[in-house]
């Protein structure tokens, strides 16, 4: 009986630490994911924007976010033409100017969020 008891209790042990480990191990991924989105976020170098520098595959770099632009481009309410310089690189300028010195809206500043893909690295 007394070794009856002892398995019992091993057993009981045994799983409670599996079970344990488990939820520790989950717990840490699903943490890891929600407190820091960024962290697993890609980065481009300005060099692999600059070979999107056409308006049928239109990357920006904007204030340190990269954004792939191509599916946009025809629904921008100006000629494409107004875009197509800014394909490819930095364009924090034409994005907070226009071209003429006035920022684009709110409204503009979220749908730009839709096309973000990555970050610019450092
Ligand atoms: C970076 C280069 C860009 C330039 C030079 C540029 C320029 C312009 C110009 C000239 C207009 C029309 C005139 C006006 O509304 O004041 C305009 C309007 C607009 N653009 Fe752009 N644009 C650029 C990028 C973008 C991007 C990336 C988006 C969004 C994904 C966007 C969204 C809009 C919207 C929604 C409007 C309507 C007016 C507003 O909401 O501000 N544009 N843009």
């Amino acid at each position: 009986m007394k070794k009856l008891t002892f398995a019992l209790f091993i057993a009981f042990w045994a799983s409670a630490g599996t079970i344990a480990a488990l939820a520790a191990l989950d717990g840490g991924e699903s943490t890891e994911a929600e407190s820091d989105p960024a962290a697993s976020e890609a980065t481009y170098t300005l060099a692999e924007v600059a070979e999107h520098a056409s308006l049928d595959d239109c990357w920006m770099a904007i204030e340190g976010v990269v954004y792939d632009f191509t599916d946009y481009v025809p629904a921008h309410p100006t000629p494409p033409t107004v875009l197509a310089p800014w394909c490819g690189r930095e364009a924090t300028e034409g994005m907070r100017t226009k071209g003429y010195g006035r920022d684009h809206s709110e409204a503009a500043w979220t749908l730009a969020e839709r096309y973000r893909i990555g970050r610019l690295a450092e």
